[in-house]
């Protein structure tokens, strides 16, 4: 019996098992809330395909976190990959959109901070990087300038605006792809505005981007 193999759908991106990169410290206002510098280049770290989660599925708290944060980002899905893609050619590359949660054990990392150690147990576990439905590119046209929020049981904690980027997504796709090879698959998540705080076991946490895509996730424990 032959084996049928269909083609992969885009709008599944996060079953394919692509990179997830991210840029941290995008907005001045979280930086600052951090207490970090303001970047003058990027600031990039990866998480693993295996830490996708989709609605229906509970965001883990890691068993070694005791303050898991939340950061809500918008995520670009690359359609065409390249290396070395020139600023004016990027957006090409982008087939849509996502919106993502970057969920940080944000006790572990400022640990990790403080030894000049790597962010990998603070960003890349298991459910770290909750995504909405896929966003094809004609449904975000102008996604440099988008509201995005977030609420934890109801009640708003982020509300910020992809006009407040340090680096535009161009420049990021641009960027990115001098270091790393994109590929047709992967996700960029571009950052997270102000307003990061912590969940617990049993909090709902919603958010959205204004008049296009929203989505809930509750938060577990493994
Ligand atoms: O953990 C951090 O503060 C860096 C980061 O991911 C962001 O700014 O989105
Ligand atoms: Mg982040």
């Amino acid at each position: 019996m032959g084996i049928i193999s269909s083609p992969r759908n885009i709008s599944r991106f996060w079953e394919w098992g692509r990179k997830i990169i991210c840029v941290g410290r995008n907005y001045a206002d979280h930086a600052k809330e951090l207490k970090n510098a303001v970047p003058t280049e990027p600031v990039l770290f990866l998480k693993p395909p295996t830490a996708y989660v989709k609605e229906g599925s509970l965001i883990l708290v890691p068993s070694y976190c005791r303050d898991l944060h939340h950061e809500v980002e918008l995520g670009v899905v690359i359609g065409k990959g390249g290396t070395a893609i020139s600023r004016s050619a990027a957006m090409d590359h982008v087939a849509g959109y996502a919106l993502c949660l970057d969920m940080t054990a944000r006790d572990v990392q400022e640990d990790c901070k403080s030894k000049g150690l790597p962010w990998t147990l603070a960003k890349a576990f298991n459910t770290s990087c909750p995504v909405s439905e896929f966003i094809p590119k004609e449904k975000l046209p102008d996604p440099g300038n988008v509201k995005i929020w977030l609420k934890v049981n109801n009640q708003l904690r982020q509300d910020g605006h992809t006009s407040h980027m340090i680096f535009s997504i161009p420049f990021l796709v641009s960027y990115i792809s001098d270091i790393i090879t994109l590929e047709e698959g992967d996700l960029i998540l571009t950052g997270t505005p102000r307003g990061v705080g912590s969940v617990q076991e049993h909090d709902e946490i919603e958010a959205g981007i204004e008049n296009v895509v929203q989505m809930t996730f509750s938060v577990g424990r493994p």
